[in-house]
């Protein structure tokens, strides 16, 4: 059994933290903020994020980042993405033997369109760390604290550590797979909240499961189509860490992109949704990071920039559903255009 670390108290790190807690593993939760890891040792409970679920006593918060880490072989990391690069400065003057660094988030940084394994890459010299693993797939914390059914992915450069990671997390309810292809990876669990935003919106507009179908299916071509631009594997996102992930977020109401999609679509602006979520909804930011990238890789996606103007440029959500759907005629299989138009001829 292994002691692990996880860094972010909110939904997703107290979900992860009761899998490993349900495999034996002494688990140090930390929590920035000194009362809810209070809350968690004194009540067993994290009720802001996860209402009404009991918490395992294996898993022990603390308020200091240092404690936290103490003697630990892994770190998992599963703070909003916008926390990652601060927490990772924090970390490096605290690690003494070098660790392996799991993160768990799902989001681009807008700027640099780093992914989160390069910011932890940038911020943690090598010799603090053995590698960096991705964990991703369809897995809403809301079902995983009820130890439903899930299954995840995890990808790292070094297969071992994969494999490490992956007896680490596996049990009866979580099942863990193991891919090559961590920039797919991360890519395709980043990019579906950008879809799921949009599938909301459409819910919230009062369009059906033709429009949602539509978006899920779309949604997938761009984001195959960037990824692929940056040297994803296009398979990848044929499995749970894409397609899988899109289902789950963009059908479901515990997803809090599609939430916030659902309540803009009602007519609300997005700093009045912001503040009504009270959780982190990452598709607001890797819109930004992926709507740039797109332009400077100069790969066409049509949704992610609707969503882009309905986000930051005010634009109507119906005028851009309009625009979508009168936008110039095309094969569906574009990138195959070559191949169609010689069949045709
Ligand atoms: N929820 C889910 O089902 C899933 C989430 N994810 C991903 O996991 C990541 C975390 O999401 P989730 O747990 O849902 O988010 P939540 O909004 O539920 O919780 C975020 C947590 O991070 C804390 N936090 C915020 N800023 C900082 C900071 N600067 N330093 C330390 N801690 C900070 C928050 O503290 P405070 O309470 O003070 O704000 C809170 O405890 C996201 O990238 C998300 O995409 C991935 C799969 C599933
Ligand atoms: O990534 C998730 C499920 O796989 C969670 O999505 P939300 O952040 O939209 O809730």
């Amino acid at each position: 059994m292994s002691k692990v670390a996880v860094l972010g108290a909110g939904s997703w790190g107290t979900a992860l933290s009761l899998v490993l807690a349900d495999n034996g593993h002494d688990v140090q939760l930390w929590s920035h903020r000194k009362e809810q890891a209070d809350e968690i040792n004194q009540n067993h409970t994290n009720e802001k994020y996860l209402k009404g679920s009991r918490l395992p006593e294996a898993i022990v918060a603390f308020h200091n980042l240092e404690e936290a880490i103490d003697q630990v072989e892994h770190i998992i990391m599963v703070t909003p993405t916008k926390a990652i690069r601060e927490v990772s400065k924090q970390l490096v003057p605290l690690i003494n033997d070098a660790v392996t660094i799991t993160h768990a988030s799902k989001g681009i940084e807008p700027g640099t369109f780093k992914r989160v394994s390069q910011v932890i890459e940038e911020e943690v010299p090598e010799e603090k760390r053995k590698g960096i693993v991705v964990l991703s797939g369809p897995s809403h914390a809301e079902e995983v604290i009820q130890r439903q059914p899930t299954t995840v992915t995890v990808s790292s450069s070094q297969l071992e550590l994969a494999q490490e990671v992956q007896d680490l997390f596996i049990n009866e309810n979580f099942r863990v797979y193991t891919s090559p292809d961590m920039i797919g990876v991360e890519l395709g669990g980043s990019l579906k909240n950008i879809i799921a935003l949009g599938a909301g919106i459409s819910d919230g507009l009062g369009y059906g499961d033709n429009a949602k179908a539509a978006l899920i299916t779309r949604g997938l071509a761009e984001i195959a189509r960037l990824g692929g631009s940056l040297g994803a594997n296009p398979l990848t996102f044929a499995g749970l860490t894409g397609v899988g992930d899109l289902i789950v977020t963009c059908t479901s109401s515990h997803s809090r992109n599609w939430r916030a999609g659902n309540l803009l679509g009602r007519g609300n602006d997005l700093d009045q949704v912001l503040d009504e979520m009270g959780m982190v909804v990452e598709g607001v930011r890797t819109t930004q990071a992926a709507y740039q990238l797109s332009q400077e890789q100069e790969v066409e996606m049509p949704i992610t920039q609707g969503i882009y103007k309905i986000l930051f440029d005010k634009a109507d959500p119906k005028d851009v559903v309009d625009q979508l759907m009168t936008r110039g005629r095309r094969h569906e299989m574009e990138d195959l255009s070559n191949i169609l138009d010689n069949q045709y001829s």
